[in-house]
């Protein structure tokens, strides 16, 4: 945009920002007798439009700006206290840091009743359900719908996605595939490649068993030398292109909302491509469906078939938000607990001797995977925006602001667990009168798929990728990391900065 076009916006823009300012704090001022206004929540400081963006300008800002959520969370709560506000820039809605689990939960709960507000990516949301609207007509999906629409889309998808029979009916062909993974991995090991594309490959395992489950039928990600222009590996682009853009386009100031930006520009074209391409998938998998000559029972069936009995337009959408939303996500927690397990090599012991038992329960192996996400959750923090009024820790929270509990921060806290930064899988396993049991933390600490009726539709279908995944890789292969403690980045999601430093050997 020129100087003048800026200009020419602003002069424009200004008055109506400001008077929005006069209004939200004059809602602001409304309290109950005995809660402090709102705007009384200390924090940043705001400027006019901009908000509290000038404390992030790196060696200028107040804060500056932080690799991950939690050094933003640390610098927050060090410099304000356990209840912290952020004013939302360029007409965003104002945000509250809650360090008080009583206090996050408080409003959670209340919130909770039907359709608890979780804004989306406010992209995304706008390209569903403004720029494509005849193509998506009301059907928006878990991440961005809101309110009834969001209930009616989660009641019809519900039953087919959480079913505790999902783990006997998906094990056998999530075996084959992590067996195909294990077999790749071992080609790969002694390949400097893997320490810049270690996420890349695993993005490809899961995102192979994500459509499998999704779709009912393998896409062959796995394939030696799979081309940049295979649809597999497009899908795996595309959800990547959408973070780092979203990324850029939510967290930074971005005048995309009044004037179409470069990035803007790109993430549309990056919603079309993946919106193509899973159809296509998931129209192979609607042909497959209908040229069946036979019919197969009900438990037998991908949830798209499972779907497509109950609504076509809910299938669809619902396929799409879990080839976008399952594979990156799991891809991190795995790598994750991989840094765990190659990073504690006796708890890596205790887990293949449970793994190699003749039946094993799995229960270390889920004591491992819960610990894990309890130190590195991709999510680093739950949000919900509230409907409402409420009197939380002494102040005045009105309607419409962002309330988000800093989990990823709260779960590393000496004060929530003991020794909270080391990995130790046996506080979710030793009995109440151990000084380590987890149960001793408050119960919203730690909560790694979210909370409530709108907590992680792909919570079991993800246990089990990773869990079947974990048993197939550690029976074969010694995980070791030779190098500096790994560190997190946040981009919307957590990731590991790189290269990784992981060895894979043969494991005896
Ligand atoms: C270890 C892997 C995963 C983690 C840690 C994770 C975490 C989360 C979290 C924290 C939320 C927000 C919940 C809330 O606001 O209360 C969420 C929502 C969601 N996740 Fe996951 N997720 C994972 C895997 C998956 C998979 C495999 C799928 C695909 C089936 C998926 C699909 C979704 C969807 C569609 C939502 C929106 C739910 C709604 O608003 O109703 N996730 N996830």
């Amino acid at each position: 945009m020129c100087l003048y076009t800026m200009g020419k916006f602003l002069m424009k823009r200004l008055p109506i920002e400001l008077e929005r300012s006069i209004i939200i704090h004059n809602v602001m001022r409304y309290s109950s007798s005995s809660s402090k206004p709102f705007e009384s929540i200390p924090g940043l400081s705001s400027l006019p439009i901009i908000g509290p963006i000038h404390h992030f300008i790196p060696g200028i800002g107040s804060v500056g700006l932080r690799a991950s959520f939690f050094e933003l969370s640390k610098v927050l709560f060090e410099k304000y206290g356990s209840i912290v506000k952020l004013d939302g820039l360029l007409a965003r809605a104002s945000m509250v840091i809650l360090y008080e689990p009583d206090h996050f939960e408080q409003i959670y709960r209340s919130e909770d009743s039907v359709a608890p507000s979780r804004p989306g990516f406010d992209t995304l949301v706008y390209y569903r359900t403004k720029l494509r609207k005849s193509t998506y007509d009301g059907v928006y999906g878990l991440t961005t719908a809101e309110g009834m629409q969001w209930r009616d889309f989660r009641t019809k998808v519900n039953p087919a996605l959480l079913k505790p029979k999902l783990v006997k009916l998906y094990t056998p062909v999530l075996e084959e595939i992590a067996k195909d993974m294990v077999a790749r991995l071992t080609m790969l090991k002694n390949d400097t490649y893997l320490q810049e594309n270690l996420d890349l490959e695993i993005t490809k395992w899961s995102l192979e068993s994500i459509a499998v489950i999704g779709l009912g039928s393998r896409l062959g990600c796995l394939e030696d030398n799979l081309s940049e222009d295979h649809p597999a590996r497009i899908l795996i682009k595309c959800s990547q292109d959408i973070i780092n853009l979203s990324w850029k386009l939510e967290f930074f100031p971005s005048l995309w909302k009044y004037y179409p930006t470069s990035n803007y520009k790109k993430i549309i074209k990056t919603f079309d491509l993946q919106w193509d391409t899973s159809a296509k998938f998931i129209e192979e998998a609607r042909r497959i469906i209908n040229g069946r000559e036979h019919n197969i029972p009900e438990e037998d069936k991908s949830i798209i078939e499972k779907l497509l009995d109950i609504d076509d337009r809910v299938a669809t959408m619902m396929a799409n938000e879990m080839l976008l939303a399952g594979i990156d996500t799991v891809a991190f927690t795995t790598v994750a607990l991989l840094y765990n397990l190659a990073t504690n090599p006796k708890v890596q012991d205790k887990l293949r001797e449970e793994i190699r038992l003749p039946e094993p329960k799995n229960r270390y192996l889920k004591a491992c995977l819960k610990e894990s996400l309890r130190l590195y959750p991709v999510i680093p923090a739950n949000l919900r925006r509230t409907t409402k009024d409420h009197f939380v820790a002494g102040y005045h929270i009105p309607k419409g602001v962002d309330v988000i509990a800093p989990n990823e921060f709260l779960s590393r806290m000496d004060k929530n667990y003991p020794r909270a930064s080391e990995f130790i899988p046996e506080r979710w396993l030793v009995e109440k009168s151990d000084p380590i049991y987890y149960g001793n933390c408050h119960p919203m600490v730690t909560l790694p798929f979210g909370f409530g009726v709108r907590s992680c539709i792909g919570r079991r279908i993800a246990e089990l990728e990773i869990e079947v995944f974990i048993k197939r890789l550690l029976n074969d292969v010694k995980v070791t990391w030779e190098g500096p403690p790994v560190q997190v980045i946040s981009r919307v999601m957590n990731s590991f900065k790189k290269p990784y430093y992981f060895k894979f050997e043969t494991a005896h």
